[in-house]
């Protein structure tokens, strides 16, 4: 893949050391530290508020920062137009001119990003149910946002940047969004960082999850580790105070039966009270990212 970015094999496509954002006194992003190596498919995870927006602007040299950020081998900030060119981002306010047919995205993105192949859009496009001679205005929004997709996935770059792409989209269509993302861009080599509310649907796609908590990085994983790290045990009621004294991360109801959510092996005698399944990525985000209070009423 060509590529001339700041580049070598050995650089992480996104590093942050103890980076941090503000506007005024608000903290949206709180000393925040990852690395985000080639071929990953990694979520973005929070709730509202909770700075995914703010590290994506980031990342696009919109917003600067303290301490340390780099994407591609470039500085976001200062180097933000050598940048763009290295790299997809559908913002999470993304608009097409409405006034614009198809073909004439497709000429004007030709006229402006070296790394689009209007060819390639084309090809794109006929996964889709938008025609070349459509006019925006008269597309739906998941037939927008389809086209959104086929005219950055057209870029050649290493990274993407998708911030809700999929708000707004009724569950067909963010199905074929992101089965066009999947098949038609991820290639072993690429990696795509998504943030959204939906973690049900997206948990099959990733290869890796960072979950922000009012600015906090809590958790940055790989579904695999996630998978050998956290165990959830279903127990009956009767269980109930043994299994909280071991302190589990979350209890909750699973299938109408009481369950908890351990980060770690639960103590032996507590295992024997129940039966282990593997928690989702919803259980592990509402575990590591509600309020303690909130889990305390709940349990
Ligand atoms: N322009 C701004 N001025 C002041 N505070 C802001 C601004 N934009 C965001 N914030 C604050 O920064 C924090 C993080 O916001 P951000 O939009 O990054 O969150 P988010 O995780 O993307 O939320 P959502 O899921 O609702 O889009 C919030 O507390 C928000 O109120």
């Amino acid at each position: 893949m060509s590529t001339g970015d700041a580049m070598d094999n050995k650089t992480h496509l996104v590093e942050a050391q103890g980076f941090s954002l503000h506007y005024g006194r608000k903290t949206a992003v709180d000393n925040i530290s990852f690395k985000i190596p080639k071929g990953r498919v990694v979520g973005l995870l929070g709730h509202n508020g909770a700075g995914k927006t703010s590290l994506m602007k980031a990342m696009v040299g919109l917003m600067g920062g303290s301490g340390q950020l780099s994407v591609l081998g470039l500085d976001p900030r200062s180097q933000r137009n050598e940048l763009l060119q290295s790299l997809s981002y559908i913002p999470d306010v993304a608009v097409l001119p409405r006034w614009a047919r198809v073909d004439e995205l497709i000429t004007l993105m030709s006229g402006l990003q070296p790394r689009f192949s209007a060819e390639r859009a084309r090809v794109l496009l006929k996964r889709t149910s938008v025609g070349p001679r459509d006019k925006v205005k008269s597309l739906s929004k998941g037939m927008v946002t389809q086209l959104h997709l086929a005219l950055i996935a057209a870029i050649d770059t290493r990274l993407m940047i998708l911030d809700e792409p999929t708000l707004g989209l009724d569950v067909i269509s963010r199905k074929s969004f992101y089965e066009m993302l999947i098949d038609e861009w991820c290639d072993g080599e690429r990696s795509v960082i998504i943030s959204t509310h939906q973690v049900e649907e997206i948990e099959t796609l990733l290869s890796d999850v960072m979950m922000l908590d009012e600015g906090k990085l809590v958790l940055n994983i790989s579904l695999e580790e996630m998978d050998s790290r956290f165990v959830a045990l279903s127990h009956d009621p009767a269980a109930a105070d043994a299994v909280a004294d071991a302190h589990p991360l979350l209890r909750y109801r699973q299938q109408g039966r009481s369950a908890a959510l351990f980060d770690g092996e639960p103590p032996a005698h507590v295992q024997a009270l129940g039966q282990r399944f593997r928690p989702s990525l919803v259980d592990l985000f509402v575990a590591l990212t509600r309020k303690p209070e909130l889990q305390s009423q709940q349990a």
